[in-house]
């Protein structure tokens, strides 16, 4: 389990130290996943480099790990920023086996799934290109195929399918659920899109405006149940998400 107490964090600007979170406690159970939402400028994404430990000064509150605090460098957590984290003096291939190659992952023994990952997410033909030579969403897609073949202890992505078409979005989110089932790994990931985050968070934790604090902790019932899409009660649930995110933007 990931357990967050307290936390703060802030940024220098010229003059002042600028809260970006405030006091957000939470936590997040193992081998499930948890969407974040909130207002543009809240906080998500420092919330989510203070999990990944790349947030090295100006943070206050305790993050544990099943109950210790330890380095997050000393867990096997992948990672995937808003803007993918690509290496540009990199190939395609070489972007989507790096992950594997810092965490000191034996690649012989992730052969098939990278190769099923390059299939589904569409990469074939774009594996001796530089990332440079690709569009936002390939891009997108490299860093996507890169943390899915870690397949970490902890997943953490910010806006992962933000650059997509809506077609392809909605493909790689499906992508992305049926890993999760094999594997379950426990997943904290950002994201602007109230039914992205009702069909993939287990938990949704909803930001306040900035400087973020925690509005509210749903479980979702709708989680994974696309089934349900037409139904009168996700589309109240979807509502309702809808409307307390109007109500703090307008407040
Ligand atoms: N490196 C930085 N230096 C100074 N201020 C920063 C820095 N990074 C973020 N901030 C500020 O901290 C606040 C939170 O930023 P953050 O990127 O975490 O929000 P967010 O909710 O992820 O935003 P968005 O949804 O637009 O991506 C914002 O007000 C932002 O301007």
């Amino acid at each position: 389990m990931i357990t967050i107490s307290n936390l703060s964090a802030s940024y220098h600007s010229d003059t002042e130290l600028v809260p970006a979170i405030t006091d957000i406690s939470c936590s997040i159970d193992t081998g499930t996943t948890c969407a974040v939402i909130g207002p543009s400028g809240s906080g998500k994404s420092t919330f989510l480099r203070c999990i990944a430990g790349l947030q090295k000064n100006g943070y206050s509150g305790k993050i544990t790990f099943n109950g210790e605090a330890v380095n997050p460098s000393e867990i096997n957590i992948g990672f995937m920023p808003q803007r993918f984290g690509l290496l540009p003096w990199k190939t395609v291939k070489e972007n989507i086996e790096l992950g594997c190659k810092i965490k000191n992952v034996p690649l012989a023994s992730r052969r098939k799934t990278e190769e099923i990952l390059v299939n589904e997410l569409g990469l074939q033909d774009k594996l001796e290109r530089y990332p440079i030579q690709l569009s936002g969403g390939e891009q997108q897609r490299v860093g996507l195929a890169r943390v899915f073949l870690l397949r970490p202890d902890v997943l953490l992505m910010d806006e992962p399918f933000s650059a997509l078409d809506v077609i392809t979005r909605e493909s790689i989110q499906k992508v992305f659920f049926s890993l999760w089932k094999d594997a379950s790994v426990t997943t904290v990931f950002v994201t602007h899109f109230i039914e992205e985050a009702v069909f993939l968070g287990q938990q949704i934790i909803v930001f306040s405006k900035h400087p973020g604090k925690i509005l509210s902790t749903i479980q979702n019932p709708f989680f994974g149940r696309k089934d349900k899409v037409q139904s009168e009660e996700y589309l109240k649930f979807v509502y309702n998400l809808r409307l307390l995110l109007e109500k703090e933007l307008n407040e």
